[in-house]
């Protein structure tokens, strides 16, 4: 195709960028610099201070401002004659709909969570609007292209699920046995540090969930002998006791984790004939008296009431990226116990391990440091404890301009209706077929994806008078009910369609229900879509925006009523969804390498 052509394509295209952050902003920039014209972009972020090292188009004085908005000024510095228009808004606001999407000849996501990417391609399939998607981990990132009809949609196949630590293994020991399979994409990174990744596994999920999350949790920090005798298992050791001083209660939890706990384990020799064996560890063997006392003197010369809460600095430790010596972890332990209950009493029982949350990353470091040198593993400092206890994988911003590059490419070949050389690109970390830049022909459509399929897929049982269907849409927590009655007359004039709609009430402001998952936030009217299309029969349909827990649904869905129908497409989404709970997904389809993909391919 002739470069004029190409030219024109891009000059008479109206864009719309979704996400103006790490991919937004590399692909801003190449959108300008390729000659593109006419821009939108929607992001509800403010920039951050963390943004700066890999959003370019952000300067420190723009910290607080809204990124679609600085990214367009920035950019209009360089190529002041296009027009770019910014959204400071949620793509999910309701303006943004099946019209406004359909003004645009193509759309491109710089997303970063799975939510908002589902929602943007139920858009631009009810618009039929060609999407490129994208995505990036680190080294990781992919680049796909999304177009109704052609090739397969955004939730075609199911997203890997999240990675979990397996909790059962890690009550007990550090070992790591079964931890490389789930660990796989980890343990590149972390191989070095697999056994620690345990300890903080350890002192997060178990540990501050114990001592500071819901009490009521079943949540096993007393290792039993394994003999099965009931050892004398003190019940209540995590409550403190009223007249209990937060030092005191602190050096209690202290020596019983630590030590109590690991005597416990040694009882039981089976387990440590193939391992190295712990050493308990009391306080009284790591900090003298002097020294714990000291502990709680030193808050009023570090803190300040400006300053959050922080344990490390109270005892007078300063560098994140230090590895602190046995003693000092228990300092901040115990310090940070006292904050938690002295300062922030309220949280507790409420608490989740969150990594911005300064106090329960350095509670989290020095117990896994603590139980670390117990199990003779190596320490490590707070910066890279935080960055597995986050799972944080550091954003790498060549990836993000590489992947923003081949948005652009992409874009250019749908612009030109080039779709026979549409690909789906992989930017992987180490070379395939010594490719960096692995090019995949683009999969076709589900056939029972339950979003972009024209038609409901088979029901798993007939569908007769009497059945309950109930179709439910998870991503926007809807449930309908419909009850199928059977009825052999019809008014012609006022029933001409031989079914009855019957009964409906919509509880929900926005709520919409979806017969065959095409469900978009301008979605026709819940009562049309609801219509079953069974002649001669009458329908009561129910909607209801009762929102459910996915771990609820599952339970539903596996005890099925006899009555409740699920069509198949559904129950799969249920599954789907579950394992998806987890928002962020960068990085899609990787686990379905090119290679070893069984999806079926456009010729
Ligand atoms: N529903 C949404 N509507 C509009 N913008 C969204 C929506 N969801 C995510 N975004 C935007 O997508 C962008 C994703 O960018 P990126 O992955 O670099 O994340 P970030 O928030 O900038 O950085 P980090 O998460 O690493 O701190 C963000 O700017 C975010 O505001
Ligand atoms: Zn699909």
């Amino acid at each position: 195709m002739g470069s004029d052509l190409k030219e024109e394509a891009i000059k008479r295209a109206k864009v719309l960028m979704v996400g103006a952050g790490g991919i937004g902003c590399e692909l801003l920039k190449t959108l300008a610099l390729s000659g593109f014209q006419d821009v939108h972009i929607i992001d509800m972020d403010t920039i951050e201070v963390s943004n700066l090292n890999r959003q370019f188009l952000f300067r420190q004085s723009h910290v607080g401002q809204s990124k679609a908005k600085v990214a367009r000024d920035a950019v209009l510095k360089f190529m002041p004659h296009i027009n770019i228009t910014p959204y400071h808004a949620n793509v999910k606001d309701p303006g943004f709909n099946v019209d406004f999407f359909k003004q645009f000849n193509v759309v491109l996501n710089g997303l970063d969570n799975l939510d908002a990417r589902r929602h943007v391609n139920r858009l631009c399939l009810a618009a039929e609007v060609p999407l490129i998607e994208s995505g990036t981990t680190g080294f990781l990132g992919q680049v796909t292209v999304h177009i109704k009809g052609r090739t397969e949609c955004y939730e075609c196949q199911p997203k890997p699920t999240p990675k979990t630590y397996p909790v059962c293994t890690i009550t007990s020991t550090p070992s790591k046995v079964d931890f490389v399979r789930e660990l796989r994409e980890l343990f590149e990174r972390f191989k070095k540090i697999l056994k620690f990744v345990h300890c903080i596994v350890w002192a997060k999920d178990l540990l501050f969930a114990k001592l500071f999350g819901d009490k009521k949790q079943e949540n096993d920090l007393f290792v039993s002998a394994g003999d099965g005798s009931d050892s004398e298992k003190p019940t209540n050791i995590f409550e403190r006791g009223s007249d209990e001083d937060h030092e005191q209660y602190g050096r209690k939890i202290y020596d019983h984790v630590f030590g109590y706990n690991i005597e416990v384990a040694l009882a039981n020799e089976e387990t440590w004939k193939s391992r190295r064996r712990p050493n308990p560890i009391f306080l009284k063997d790591v900090l003298p008296e002097r020294l714990i006392l000291q502990n709680g003197n030193l808050e009023k010369n570090f803190l300040t009431e400006d300053l959050p809460l922080s344990a490390m600095s109270s005892v007078g430790l300063s560098n994140p990226q230090d590895v602190w010596s046995l003693a000092d972890n228990s300092r901040v332990f115990l310090e940070a116990l006292r904050l938690f209950f002295g300062r922030r009493e309220k949280e507790i029982g409420n608490l989740t391990f969150d990594k911005d949350d300064q106090l329960a990353v350095e509670f989290v470091t020095s117990a896994a440091n603590i139980r670390a040198s117990s199990f003779g593993i190596s320490l490590h400092s707070l910066f890279d404890a935080k960055g597995i206890a986050g799972n944080i994988v550091h954003a790498v911003a060549t990836t993000n301009a590489i992947i923003a590059g081949l948005i652009v490419i992409e874009a250019i070949k749908v612009l030109q209706a080039d779709f026979q050389n549409c690909r789906m690109t992989y930017c992987l970390e180490h070379p395939a077929r010594k490719m960096l830049l692995m090019p995949v022909e683009p999969f076709e459509a589900n056939k029972s994806c339950y979003v972009c399929s024209e038609v409901l897929v088979e029901l798993p049982a007939p569908v007769s008078s009497g059945t309950m269907l109930t179709v439910e849409d998870l991503q926007q927590e809807l449930s309908c009910h419909i009850n199928i009655k059977h009825r052999e007359e019809f008014d012609e004039d006022k029933e001409p369609d031989k079914m009855v709609l019957l009964g409906w009430t919509a509880r929900e402001k926005e709520s919409q229900v979806v017969s065959n998952g095409n469900s978009t936030s301008a979605a026709v009217p819940a009562a049309a879509e609801a219509t079953m299309k069974s002649e001669e029969a009458e329908v009561n349909a129910e909607i209801s925006g009762t929102k459910r827990k996915l771990s609820e649904i599952s339970e539903a869905t596996e005890n099925q009523e006899a009555s409740q129908i699920l069509p198949r497409a559904d129950a799969d989404n249920f599954k789907n969804s579950q394992e998806l709970e987890d928002d962020d997904d960068d990085l899609v389809v990787l686990d379905n390498y090119p290679e070893t993909s069984k999806k079926q391919r456009l010729h």
